[in-house]
């Protein structure tokens, strides 16, 4: 048989689980998922009545869940289409359908060794050991249940440089640049933005050698955002400015987070003479709440206000690219497992990221049990 016809081995694997944040599904539901969110977090109560907010605008129905009904849809054809046999789960840390749930329902189907793929691109206590928290969280919920056989969770690696990313993101810019007026075209700014995270979260991002002035989360954006300017600059011809700002802050405000905000940037581009920008969310996934609120909707009316005009460019969603480089981790991972010599496929300058994260990897402020790390009570 030809290597094009031969299926595909998962090998260890027996099922893929997308694991994702959640969101509300309904007004009654705003409530009860920021308080999901928010346990423990120390997030001021005027933040979280402003957040909610956000969310009764948009009839208390967040995006996120219906993205990833595509991205399932997307990751299932995807496989289908390629021979690769392995099904495909979803589960949420902070909304239904809840992790726990879903692990419970792969242990019943017989699934012992799953790999897990987060939406999140990136290193950071949010973007990475909090789901690594909530995998051991849930299988520790199985432990006690009684559930004999629990299924092992390897957490697909950081995929912020993964082609299958960030081409995607690339054309994205391109369409976005076509759709500003041609006059202020060549002269536009991009605003590559990502959420901000507490500058002590980002400096201790990472693994423990690459701590320090941002850490790991700030130098994988700094990465994509050259990769993308680059490839915008080779299309077009055109060196555009650019800067990695970031959105959507929380927390008290004596504590302080990466900087500068969209909108302060936009101010001072304008200020600048600036013609024209293009927010381009390279820190997220899909267009959920944060691109749909803090950009299209808060950044787009300071723009207006300024007289700025400006576009957001898409986030990779569903995109088949994207369905296709889910596959590539999955199949690499698999080999590496199995002991085979891997080709890991990664742009820029960082290199493909670990597999298995270390000790003091994104450390969380109180240590709690994380699974699929060197050091998970669940190997
Ligand atoms: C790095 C990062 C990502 C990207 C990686 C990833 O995707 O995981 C991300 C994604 C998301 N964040 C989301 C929603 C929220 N995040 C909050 C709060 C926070 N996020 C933080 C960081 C991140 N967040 C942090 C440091 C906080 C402060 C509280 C804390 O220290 O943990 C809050 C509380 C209210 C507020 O303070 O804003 C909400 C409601 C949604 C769902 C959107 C939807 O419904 O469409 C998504 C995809
Ligand atoms: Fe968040």
């Amino acid at each position: 048989m030809s290597d094009q016809l031969r299926a595909p081995d998962a090998g260890p694997y027996d099922a893929l689980l997308l694991l994702s944040f959640g969101g509300p599904e309904g007004p009654e539901d705003v409530v009860p998922f920021l308080e999901n969110v928010t346990r423990g977090r120390g997030i001021p109560r005027e933040r979280l009545k402003e957040v909610g907010q956000h969310y009764f605008r948009f009839g208390g129905v967040s995006p996120i869940n219906g993205q990833n009904r595509e991205l399932l849809d997307a990751l299932r054809k995807d496989f289908a289409e390629h021979g690769l046999d392995l099904p495909v789960y979803w589960g949420n840390r902070n909304w239904a359908p809840y992790l726990t749930d879903v692990l419970r329902e792969m242990a019943a189907d017989g699934r012992r060794r799953i790999a897990v793929l987060a939406t999140s691109a990136y290193a950071s206590y949010s973007g990475c050991r909090q789901y690594r928290e909530n995998l051991a969280d849930a299988l520790a919920a199985l432990a006690e249940e009684g559930v004999a056989e629990l299924p092992r969770v390897d957490k697909l690696r950081h995929y912020f440089n993964h082609p299958g990313f960030v081409q995607p993101m690339v054309e994205g810019v391109l369409a976005s640049l076509a759709a500003l007026p041609q006059d202020v075209r060549a002269g536009a700014h991009l605003a590559f933005t990502t959420h901000s995270i507490p500058t002590a979260a980002a400096d201790t991002s990472g693994p423990v050698e690459e701590h320090g002035d941002g850490g790991a989360y700030v130098r994988q954006h700094l990465d994509v955002a050259r990769l993308i300017a680059d490839a915008v600059r080779a299309e077009t011809g055109t060196e555009l400015p650019w800067q990695l700002v970031y959105q959507s802050r929380s927390g008290a405000p004596h504590i302080p987070w990466l900087e500068p905000d969209i909108c302060d940037h936009l101010e001072s581009l304008h200020e600048a003479g600036a013609p024209a920008v293009v927010m381009v969310p390279i820190g997220f996934v899909s267009d959920h709440m944060e691109v749909l609120y803090d950009l299209d909707t808060e950044a787009t009316a300071k723009a207006a206000e300024l007289g700025l005009p400006i576009a957001r460019s898409a986030t990779v969603g569903a995109d088949p690219r994207f369905a296709a480089a889910v596959r590539d981790l999955v199949l690499e991972r698999a080999a590496a497992e199995r002991g085979e010599a891997v080709e890991r496929c990664a742009l820029g300058a960082l290199g493909p990221s670990h597999d298995l994260c270390a000790v003091g990897c994104c450390p969380a402020r109180a240590p709690r049990p994380a699974a699929a790390g060197v050091d998970s009570p669940y190997a």
